[in-house]
């Protein structure tokens, strides 16, 4: 049995109406509603953000026992979303952002310490693995305020289970739901858990132990989990999110070689004028690499859809309908961003489509692969300033160009459900003289 993926689904509903602002679907036996049109999607996840303050999961995506993420910030509801949103906000600042900069950069010359070294044996690299470690090791930093060196070690417990979270069976997945729809109590009794117990059970160790050690010790540090020691809550666990973007850039990068040489001159330029310490102020004067993260973003988004649900009854303005208190929503963002009424010829890697002049003109609603509104991706700058900075400390060295192995195009629809590369991404990187 072959389940079809997320994307196609999506894809086929999406342009099955194509003069529609909004349509209908069932998920299994739930109806959803479809919002197409960028101006109502601006409204109910900006302008009218209090009529949708919740992502409408329920059943086994909110209980604990199933699902060890509920207490997250992606599955919280209403006032308990928002005191933990205002909570961990105070983490993101960009002043909390910029004194991480350091940290980052110590894992971007470790991941460039590595590719050196394997570089002295190959001339290909496996940048969807390379990338997915120097992820794990920002994270590991920023967040627990542990050194894991899994960019040396791949195989390190900390990166094993992390994979395990990330690369779920989407038919485990797709079992559970039809099993909730029958009955919760079965799917608890069964011992059916969202997320494989190993791998939740490490990392609650994991960040328990530096929470009691730091508690003990009295150990106070600059990073996340010194907001959740005073917060004492838990804090989704991101990692893999960054690593899937991170990845699918180089591989763009490799395969458009006028879009990496001028991303070389404009990072060399800005050396020049920082200095190599590749500070913030360096990092703000990226704008043409600025345009090639946001082109690959409008590409690859990671997710295909935003979800929402009416948590009021909503009068949709000018248009015939009343959004019940309760209705599910899904935002088609993928669907969105590769619409050639939105971005012409859609499938050709054009990051000019992100100048500030084409940026002045973009409809709202059109360019949301970070959400938007209050429920907006919490770990946008970090997730920037990360691959920001790998990136001009490769293009300074490396010329990447696509080898033997490098798959054209690349399949984008692996198992997990999210948009993320199939297989693995190897390429070529060739020592600039
Ligand atoms: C390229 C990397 C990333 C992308 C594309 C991304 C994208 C997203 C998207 C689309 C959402 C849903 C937004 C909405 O519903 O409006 C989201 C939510 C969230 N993201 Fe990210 N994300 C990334 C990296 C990160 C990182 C590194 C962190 C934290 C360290 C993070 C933390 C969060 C949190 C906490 C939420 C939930 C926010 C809430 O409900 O209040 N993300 N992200």
């Amino acid at each position: 049995m072959k389940l079809e993926h997320q994307v196609d689904t999506f894809d086929r509903i999406y342009k099955q109406f194509p003069d529609e602002k909004y349509c209908g679907l069932y998920k299994m036996k739930t109806p959803y509603l479809m919002i197409r049109d960028p101006e109502l999607i601006n409204k109910i996840i900006v302008k009218d953000f209090s009529y949708f303050t919740d992502r409408g999961f329920d059943g086994v995506y909110t209980d604990p026992a199933i699902n060890v993420m509920a207490n997250s910030l992606l599955f919280l509801k209403g006032q308990k979303w928002r005191m933990m949103r205002q909570k961990l906000k105070s983490g993101f600042t960009p002043n909390k952002i910029i004194s991480m900069h350091d940290k980052i950069n110590e894992c971007a010359e470790h991941l460039m310490k590595n590719i050196d070294e394997k570089l002295k044996h190959t001339d290909q690299i496996q940048v969807k693995q390379a990338m997915g470690n120097y992820s794990t090791d920002v994270i590991g930093t920023c967040v627990f305020g542990l050194k894991l060196d899994t960019i040396k070690n791949d195989n390190s417990e900390f990166r094993k289970h992390a994979k395990k979270i990330f690369h779920q069976s989407r038919f485990k997945l797709f079992l559970i739901q039809i099993l909730q729809t029958i009955s919760l109590k079965l799917v608890k009794s069964l011992k059916l858990q969202l997320f494989p117990r190993d791998s939740t059970t490490f990392f609650y160790s994991v960040f328990k132990s530096v929470i009691n050690h730091r508690e003990e010790n009295n150990v106070v540090k600059n990073d996340l989990t010194q907001i959740l020691v005073e917060a004492k809550k838990e804090l989704l666990f991101n990692d893999n999110l960054t690593d899937k973007n991170k990845f699918m850039e180089s591989d763009i990068i490799a395969l458009n070689k006028h879009v990496q040489d001028k991303l070389r001159k404009e990072i060399n330029t800005n050396i020049e004028k920082h200095g190599a310490q590749l500070n913030n102020n360096f990092i703000m004067d990226l704008h043409y690499a600025n345009m090639v993260l946001n082109e690959t973003a409008r590409m690859y988004s990671i997710t295909c859809v935003l979800l929402r649900e009416a948590t009021k009854m909503y009068n949709v303005p000018d248009e015939p309908i009343i959004i019940e208190k309760g209705q599910k929503i899904i935002i088609p963002l993928y669907n969105i961003h590769n619409d050639p009424k939105y971005y012409p010829d859609p499938q050709i890697f054009n990051p000019e489509r992100f100048s500030t002049e084409q940026n002045f003109k973009r409809m709202n609603g059109t360019f949301i692969p970070f959400g938007d509104g209050p429920r907006m991706c919490l770990g946008k700058r970090l997730a920037e300033i990360e691959m920001l900075l790998i990136l001009s400390k490769v293009l300074t060295k490396y010329e990447i160009l696509p080898c033997e192995k490098t798959e054209i195009p690349l399949d984008i629809k692996n198992g997990s459900g999210f948009i993320s590369s199939k297989n693995e991404i190897w390429l070529n990187f060739k020592l600039i003289a």
